[in-house]
């Protein structure tokens, strides 16, 4: 059997697990509440996306908003894994956009349906490079920043999550198995918006990766 390499995961076609609303001051931004317990939506692997490709607004949308978030590879899986030992199966991390269909989630929260529409369509995972493990010590305290056409929209700290990484691994594992190869998006900080035909977003994490996506149209 050929194995593989985890530093390529969107090429597993595993899952990717979101939290939404894990930073209070993105949360009121939207004017949702701030939650007790993680709210969690799913992503399929056709929204992967790697630089060099254009993310598309998908024709059903006219407000997609860009979404910076450090996301988790999880390297070892299990079930029910305990927060003591959580982050011994992680692989390492990467930069991710959890790019979302704003007024179609509207839509869908006002009719109490879910979120797939307006998370889960192609291209709306744009991810970095594979960032192992060792070169983020303390992913509990990471400034995440991103800027469009230039202007820093969104520049938030990890420490400012309400569900630590440690927590969501036990809290999602109990739920859902994790396996090599998954990924977890662990929420934006505020400043969310909408991004345009032709802008160019250009996100990073200091001293440790940066990206650039273009905008275009389906
Ligand atoms: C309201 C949202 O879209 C939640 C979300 O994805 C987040 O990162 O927060
Ligand atoms: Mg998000």
């Amino acid at each position: 059997m050929t194995s593989r390499n985890v530093s390529r995961f969107w090429e597993w076609g595993k899952k990717i697990i979101c939290v939404g609303r894990n930073y209070a001051d993105h949360a009121k931004e939207l004017n949702n509440a701030v939650p007790t317990e993680p709210v969690l939506f799913l992503k399929t692997p056709s929204s992967y996306l790697t630089e060099g490709s254009p993310i598309l607004i998908p024709k059903y949308s006219t407000s997609v908003h860009h979404e910076i978030e450090l996301g988790v590879v999880i390297g070892k899986g299990g079930t029910a894994i305990p927060q003591s030992s959580a982050m011994q199966h992680v692989a390492g991390y990467a930069l991710c956009l959890d790019m979302t269909a704003r007024d179609v989630q509207d839509d869908c929260k006002s009719k109490g349906l879910p979120w797939t529409l307006a998370k889960a369509f192609n291209t709306s995972c744009p991810v970095s490079e594979f960032i192992p493990k060792e070169r983020i010590p303390d992913p509990g305290n990471v400034k995440i920043w991103l800027k469009v056409n230039d202007q820093m929209r969104q520049n938030g700290c990890t420490s400012q999550m309400i569900f630590s990484i440690p927590f969501l691994i036990s809290y999602i594992s109990e739920i859902i198995t994790l396996e090599e190869g998954d990924l977890i998006l662990t929420g934006t900080p505020k400043g969310v918006s909408a991004v345009q035909v032709h802008d160019e977003l250009h996100a990073g994490i200091d001293d440790v990766v940066s990206m650039t996506f273009t905008v275009g149209r389906l």
